[in-house]
């Protein structure tokens, strides 16, 4: 129950609607135990007309008045039993909506490297499945313990001052039912979860093979993806019918139960009405029903344990990565506006997930408005270097100046508020173009979003979609081709006019005479602006005002064009090569 304690705030939170409901099912249970007693004495009134002791016209009027009683009784008990449910579990979903919150908010804050050691499945899992269980103690567990506890004070209350002895042997199988459906429970939860298990590897392969299905169809392997789903889909089968064994095992159990509890109702009752140890006959109807309407309750208290135990599993799940702290911190309460001077000093930096050194004492100096390009081999460090500038990572070695202040001591949200950055995978929501571009800028008016998609060289692609702006992306509409989306994605950077602006790779996908018309634009709008450019061509770096060329993690080369074409290395290499390809 350790786990769980994390909830207490919720019911803290809904204590008046939880004190309310539990008072409603209070008043519920009490109505509904008014039918066995009713019955009770309706067959007391037969039998007392069978034996002369009354008259008929008594008989009728107090049947009648015993009837009129159970419907009314009937009708409060069924109003409140539905207002219970619509407080307690009511608020089960009002602390299930407040955790999934809690939930993905701590999600959001959490750094990159949360995102690379967990997958995202179990992200989800834990947001989803987890909550629903932590829910289900929330909601029917309380209400059934609730609902338990009522009925049994209520009507043990009635039944002893009834026939004390014969509440003995009505409640003695009772403890047996509660054990063995406990177990049964825990044994259903178990196949459950391994029905889950397998469940979420079957679509996890399913969705796989829809995402990659232009692969699969293009190397012919359709049989063998079938064969394999097939197969998992077996394994599954079998699962599913292992836990419905088991399953089916539930309501039987029950049944026999109940039916023993009945057969020592009637039983010892009946020998005790003989005896003369009981004086109504009504008694024993009034106990048979006693003991259908207390067999369901006390079934739950198994069911409702395992729940339990269940929920303290999520919650701790939950908790673990509630508990996870951001790697990266914001240090500076205050707003900071951002020049957009840049400056790294001998930075070093190792991923500490794969521990590869993907920088090593690199240093260059950026004033606000100018331009600097980074050139190198794949994997040379190009794309760290963007990522450390956003702050997505904390360095080990060295210092990162913005604006002459330790990156660390800038307030993150305005650091991050004054970059554009184009990812190498550009990547669009399932949403609008129109939307995607104005992610950049929520208030964006249509004139800002167009003038940023012509400046990104796409706004004629966009205006010959059949919807244009309004054209859905994604898997619920249309596939852009690569170049459309560097280019959409482009337009969301420009738009923001933020003070930085960070290109990663972003016009691979472009052909050159477009890419040429695209840096064009980027020149006039950049102009003010610091702007860093990661390439592999020449032709996106010969304008910058410095060009840095990596190999493995170092600075090899450092210059403006000019000078690095003239100078032996790298560059000028890459420089003949890419030259004499375009003459090609
Ligand atoms: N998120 C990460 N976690 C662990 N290692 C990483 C991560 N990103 C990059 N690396 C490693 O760091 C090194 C530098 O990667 P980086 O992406 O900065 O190179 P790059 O020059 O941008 O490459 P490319 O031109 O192919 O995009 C590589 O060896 C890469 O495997």
């Amino acid at each position: 129950m350790k786990a769980l304690k994390h909830l207490n705030k919720y019911f803290f939170k809904y204590r008046y609607r939880l004190i309310i409901g539990v008072i409603i099912t209070i008043i519920a249970k009490i109505f509904a135990l008014f039918t066995p007693r009713l019955v009770g004495a309706s067959i007391n009134v037969v039998s007392d007309r069978l034996d002369g002791k009354i008259t008929e016209e008594v008989f009728r009027s107090e049947l009648m008045i015993n009837i009129l009683y159970l419907i009314g009784a009937a009708v409060v008990a069924g109003i409140f039993t539905f207002l219970m449910r619509q407080t307690i579990i009511n608020v089960s979903r009002y602390i299930e909506f407040d955790l999934k919150n809690e939930i993905y908010q701590h999600y959001q804050v959490l750094s990159l490297n949360f995102y690379k050691s967990n997958r995202t499945g179990d992200l989800m899992n834990r947001i989803s499945e987890d909550v629903g269980k932590v829910r289900m103690y929330v909601g029917p567990a309380l209400m059934y313990t609730i609902n338990t506890i009522t009925l049994f004070t209520v009507a043990i209350i009635y039944m002893v001052n009834t026939a004390p002895k014969l509440t003995l042997y009505t409640l003695l199988p009772l403890p047996f039912l509660s054990v063995a459906i406990y177990k049964l429970s825990r044994m259903i939860n178990k196949r459950s979860t391994i029905v889950q298990q397998s469940l979420s590897t079957l679509s996890t392969y399913s969705q796989e093979t829809f995402s990659g299905i232009s692969v699969i169809k293009s190397y012919g392997i359709e049989p063998k993806t079938y064969n394999e789903f097939e197969e998992l889909s077996a394994e599954n089968r079998q699962k599913q019918i292992n836990l419905t064994k088991v399953q089916a095992l539930f309501f039987p159990l029950m049944i026999l139960l109940i039916g023993i509890s009945n057969l020592i109702v009637i039983y010892v009752g009946g020998m005790q009405y003989m005896n003369g140890e009981i004086e109504n006959i009504g008694t024993i109807a009034e106990f048979i029903i006693y003991v259908n309407m207390l067999t369901w309750p006390v079934a739950t208290v198994g069911w409702v344990t395992s729940l339990v135990q269940q929920a303290e599993a999520s919650q701790e799940r939950i908790n673990e990565f509630l508990k996870t702290k951001p790697d990266i911190t914001n240090k500076a309460k205050a707003l900071t506006p951002i020049k957009g001077d840049i400056e790294f000093k001998n930075v070093s930096f190792v991923y500490p997930d794969t521990n590869i050194e993907a920088l090593k004492d690199v240093s260059f100096t950026l004033k606000s408005g100018e331009t600097l390009a980074i050139l190198g081999k794949t994997g040379s460090g190009k794309s760290t270097i963007l990522d450390l500038i956003g702050r997505l990572y904390d360095i080990d070695n060295g210092t990162i100046l913005v604006d002459d202040s330790v990156i660390s001591d800038l307030n993150l949200y305005s650091l991050r508020e004054s970059i554009g950055y184009v990812p190498q995978d550009a990547f669009l929501f399932s949403d609008t173009i129109k939307n995607n571009i104005k992610f950049g800028k929520e208030d964006a008016t249509d004139d800002e979003v167009i003038e940023a998609a012509k400046n990104a060289r796409v706004h004629k692609n966009i205006i010959d979609f059949k919807n244009g702006y309004d054209t859905v992306l994604g898997e619920r509409g249309i596939t852009l081709s690569g170049g459309q989306k560097q280019r959409v994605s482009i337009a969301r950077a420009i738009i923001k006019k933020p003070d930085i602006l960070l290109f990663d790779d972003c016009l691979s996908a472009v052909d050159t005479e477009t890419e040429e018309k695209i840096l064009k634009n980027l020149i006039k709008l950049t102009k003010d602006k610091t702007t860093i450019i990661v390439s592999h061509r020449v032709s996106s770096a010969k304008n910058a005002d410095q060009i840095i060329v990596l190999d493995d993690g170092k600075v090899i080369q450092t210059g403006s064009h000019e000078s690095l074409i003239n100078t032996d290395g790298y560059y000028k290499e890459l420089y003949t090569k890419q030259l004499s390809e375009k003459e090609m």
